[in-house]
């Protein structure tokens, strides 16, 4: 509407000296634009080809219209080393944009030497300085505190935050380690962190914005990688890990599965937005077609996974998994960690967790799960693992929650019936990821442990069954709703493969909670 009124034609009485004066005004404008334009396309951040244009701190700060959109990246930036190392992208995905430094520069030649020499089995084969409990006394004797204020390009500092994590890890679970392998009991954890790692991790840590402790997307497994080929892809046989605990053949093939995992997410995160688009804008085919792809990408990584069980060993998971727990929650670390030189408060941290991965977050709040997860302790835990991630990712996954809740995905999805049973077959690839994931928990920890802890901090029995468990309840819950006789006949079968398959499990599934509750302690805990 006019500031003027509604529909009424004003007339204009105009001076030439006035026209004359609006015409130099305008065209100054345009070539100002136009210059300004030039200049931005040429400099490098430019390149950056940004789909989504708005900043997120502007997200934040203002009132967001239905439509507002997330930077996301559709050019990984590859030569640009002044932005974070992880930034969601649509080539990228969660994945760092650029390869990780698998050397750090002479100047760390006492860390990058320390890290070489540390796995129980190094690269040549021989025993490393874990293997006979050496690192820590190394670690005093040989790191000098060095000095990373100068340092500001982030390749570099996220690989000085991974090789310093990893140097804190081993040095704080050694004895840990030592006292496991006779007694299978970890007995206490060292509680003071020197400052010739706590000084430096604890910097870079400040400068890329994260927890100063061992992370999963950070430092233990999206950061810990390297091609064998550098002009090939990210394929399994062309992958090999930078830095180990164990040294073995099943630590590499653990955490390089969730590097060829996480290598889909790209189109996750594509066919994610392409969802809450066509919601936004009422388009029904488009959203049938990106739930589509949007399932077929998560059948991709189900199948990923499924690789697991031939690449990593279940018998061997207890011999690098003491090196990847957490000093939250955890009997080796009472009182937490003192990281000298930083402060006389100890700090406590959850350990390396594959909860820290975004792609089933990004699931659960696209399809609204999360905010049907119940209100209890055990989904404080999972909130809580949501604040360990790189800050881009965690940001990105806040996005996703506030607009799929705005656009209602779920309820778009469920007033179509065969957009219901798209939007249930998704819901499936969520639960089949629960459901493999607790066959490898029950077969690499619970089968040889008693540690009633897992390596985040959870209850080992109940946390995973909570998500799992309420996932199959939605999932039997929408199936119900959807009416049978509106199907394809390629949805009708979908279906009643799902929903079967989702009472029988739940089932199950309650039987052997209320079985493992017995056998280990305070499950019910966090
Ligand atoms: C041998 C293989 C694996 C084992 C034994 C294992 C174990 C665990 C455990 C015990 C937890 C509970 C959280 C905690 O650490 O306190 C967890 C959580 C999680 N892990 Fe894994 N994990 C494995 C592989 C993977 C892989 C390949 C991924 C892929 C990204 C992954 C992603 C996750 C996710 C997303 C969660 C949170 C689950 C949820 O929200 O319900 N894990 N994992």
């Amino acid at each position: 509407m006019s500031a003027y009124g509604h529909g009424k034609v004003l007339a204009i009485k105009v001076c030439p000296f006035q026209l004359i004066c609006h015409l130099v005004f305008f065209t100054t404008l345009i070539v100002m634009a136009i210059i300004t334009k030039a200049i931005i396309q040429s400099s490098a951040l430019s390149r950056s080809v940004f789909v989504r244009s708005f900043s997120v701190s502007a997200l934040r700060t203002q009132a967001r219209p239905l439509d507002s959109e997330f930077p996301v990246l559709t050019d990984p930036l590859m030569e640009n080393k002044q932005l974070p190392s992880f930034m969601v992208g649509t080539e990228n995905g969660f994945l760092p944009r650029q390869e990780p430094l698998s050397q750090l520069p002479e100047r760390f030649e006492k860390l990058e030497s320390l890290l070489q020499r540390m796995p129980i089995r190094c690269r040549d084969g021989s025993p490393g300085l874990l293997a006979q409990g050496q690192f820590g006394d190394a670690v005093v004797a040989e790191l000098p505190v060095y000095n990373v204020d100068d340092i500001h390009d982030n390749q570099l500092l996220s690989a000085l935050f991974r090789d310093y994590t990893f140097a804190a890890s081993a040095y704080l679970l050694e004895p840990c380690d030592i006292m496991y392998r006779s007694k299978e009991d970890y007995g206490l954890g060292r509680q003071i962190l020197p400052a010739n790692i706590a000084v430096p991790l604890v910097k870079v840590s400040e400068k890329i914005h994260s927890k100063p402790f061992m992370e999963y997307a950070l430092s233990y497994s999206l950061y810990n990688w390297k091609r064998l080929n550098p002009t090939a892809g990210l394929s399994y046989d062309n992958l090999d890990i930078v830095r180990g605990f164990a040294g073995s053949a099943s630590e590499a093939g653990f955490i390089l599965n969730h590097v060829t995992m996480v290598a889909y997410s790209g189109d996750l995160v594509k066919h994610s937005l392409s969802v809450m688009d066509s919601v936004s804008n009422s388009n029904r085919e488009q959203f049938n077609n990106s739930m589509r792809m949007l399932n077929r990408t998560y059948e991709f990584i189900n199948n990923e996974m499924e690789m697991m069980w031939s690449r990593s060993e279940p018998g061997d998971y207890m011999k690098f998994r003491t090196f990847i727990m957490g000093t939250k929650n955890q009997p080796m670390f009472p009182n937490g960690v003192v990281y000298e030189g930083v402060s006389d408060t100890p700090l406590f941290y959850r350990g390396e967790s594959g909860a820290n991965d975004s792609m089933v977050p990004l699931g659960d709040n696209l399809l609204q799960l999360t905010s049907h997860m119940p209100k209890n302790p055990l989904t404080e835990v999972l909130r809580d693992f949501r604040s360990y991630r790189p800050t881009n990712h965690k940001e990105f996954l806040e996005y996703v929650q506030e607009r799929a809740e705005q656009v209602g995905v779920r309820d778009y999805a469920l007033k179509d019936d065969n957009s219901a049973a798209l939007y249930l077959a998704n819901v499936d690839q969520i639960r089949a990821f629960r459901h493999r994931h607790w066959n490898f928990t029950k077969s690499y920890i619970i089968k040889h442990t008693q540690h009633a802890v897992a390596t985040g901090g959870s209850p080992i029995t109940t946390w995973l069954p909570n998500q799992l468990g309420t996932v199959l309840d939605q999932m039997i819950q929408v199936g119900n709703t959807i009416n049978r006789n509106n199907l394809t006949e390629e949805n009708q079968m979908a279906l009643d493969a799902i929903w079967k398959r989702a009472e029988a499990q739940k089932r199950v599934l309650d039987r052997e909670v209320a079985t493992l509750k017995q056998a280990f302690k305070d499950q019910d805990k966090v």
